[in-house]
């Protein structure tokens, strides 16, 4: 498959397409996305014979902000922010006349690919519960240095390839937005926002067009972790309109209170954190191992095991069996 991105010769660039930076050359394999802007490509080195990603984003004169600038700066600033960190590497990078791509480290499939490869196209309750601790540990890295994500969900977190598989990391910081001014310094928030990111996942603020803050991505990440576990899925899963969905998300703090995490054996705890983000406001930082601590409570009722093979780790039977 093609992607609309041209090289500088004017030629698509698709598989089999080689691309040059300073330091090495990429044969492109497999297109793995594409959006408006660019595209994301599997490419191997020539040299060593490895695989990375590539991602490749034309050059527009009247784009004010790149995204690939905003994501190059962001992952070079967390890179060895933990141990197991949540953030691809940067291998590599270039700018073409046409084009600009960065390289970095290939991982796998997206939650959002893998929980709809179970049976009930959900997670069981320790792997979804385990892989949401392991996508706050990323969010939280992410706050530290003053940036927000704005668009969590479980399509922009994928897991590792290799030894990493039970390692989830998050993409994509196409939105990101600086909040802090200086280390502990709030920026003033505008009064109005225009709308970004996934009507799914987005925070009441968000629906509101008010700034967002940390707390933000925070809800967006329990929506997240409900939409992973809970089989009849998020209570506006089915709906597309804007208003519509803000309605039922409303409606989930009154009167429909208990349907957003009705199947759940922990609702109780995912309630009191649910609780907690609702109180926050757009400066307040965030107790993380408050949630991280809930958490483990409810994965405790629930009576999982968050060291266990994770549901993409065991393998499949076959069917009938
Ligand atoms: N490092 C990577 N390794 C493997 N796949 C990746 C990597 N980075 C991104 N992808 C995949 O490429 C696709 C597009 O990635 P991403 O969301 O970052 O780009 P985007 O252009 O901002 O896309 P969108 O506009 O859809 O959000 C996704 O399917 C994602 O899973």
């Amino acid at each position: 498959m093609a992607s609309e991105i041209e090289d500088d010769d004017g030629r698509p660039i698709k598989e089999g397409s080689i691309l040059v930076s300073a330091r090495a050359k990429y044969l492109v394999h497999t297109l793995l996305g594409a959006g408006g802007f660019g595209a994301v490509f599997k490419v191997r080195d020539m040299q060593s014979g490895e695989d990375f990603a590539m991602k490749i984003e034309k050059k527009l004169e009247k784009r004010k902000h790149s995204k690939l600038k905003m994501e190059v700066a962001i992952l070079k600033m967390v890179s060895n922010e933990r141990e197991n960190s949540h953030f691809v590497q940067i291998v590599d990078r270039a700018k073409k006349e046409k084009f600009f791509f960065l390289v970095m480290t290939l991982v796998g499939k997206s939650l959002d690919d893998l929980k709809k490869e179970q049976p009930e196209k959900v997670f069981s309750v320790g792997t979804g519960i385990g892989s949401a601790m392991q996508c706050l540990e990323a969010v939280e890295d992410l706050h530290k240095y003053g940036f927000i994500h704005r668009d969590l969900k479980p399509a922009n977190y994928a897991i590792g390839t290799a030894d990493k598989i039970r390692t989830v990391y998050i993409l994509d910081f196409g939105i990101a937005r600086k909040y802090l001014k200086d280390e502990s310094t709030v920026k003033a928030p505008r009064v109005t926002v225009g709308f970004k990111g996934t009507i799914r996942f987005a925070s009441l603020a968000c629906h509101n067009n008010r700034e967002l803050g940390p707390k933000d991505d925070v809800e967006s990440w329990l929506y997240l972790l409900v939409d992973l576990i809970q089989i009849s899925g998020l209570p506006w899963r089915r709906l597309s309109d804007r208003n519509a969905v803000k309605k039922v998300k409303e409606e989930c703090r009154g009167d429909r209170r208990g349907e957003l995490l009705q199947d759940l054996e922990c609702k109780e705890e995912l309630s009191t954190i649910m609780e907690y983000i609702d109180n926050l406001s757009y400066s307040d930082k965030i107790d993380y191992n408050f949630i991280y601590d809930t958490l483990k409570l409810a994965a405790k009722i629930c009576k999982v095991d968050l060291e266990d093979p994770y549901d993409w780790e065991v393998p499949k039977k076959p069917a009938g069996q």
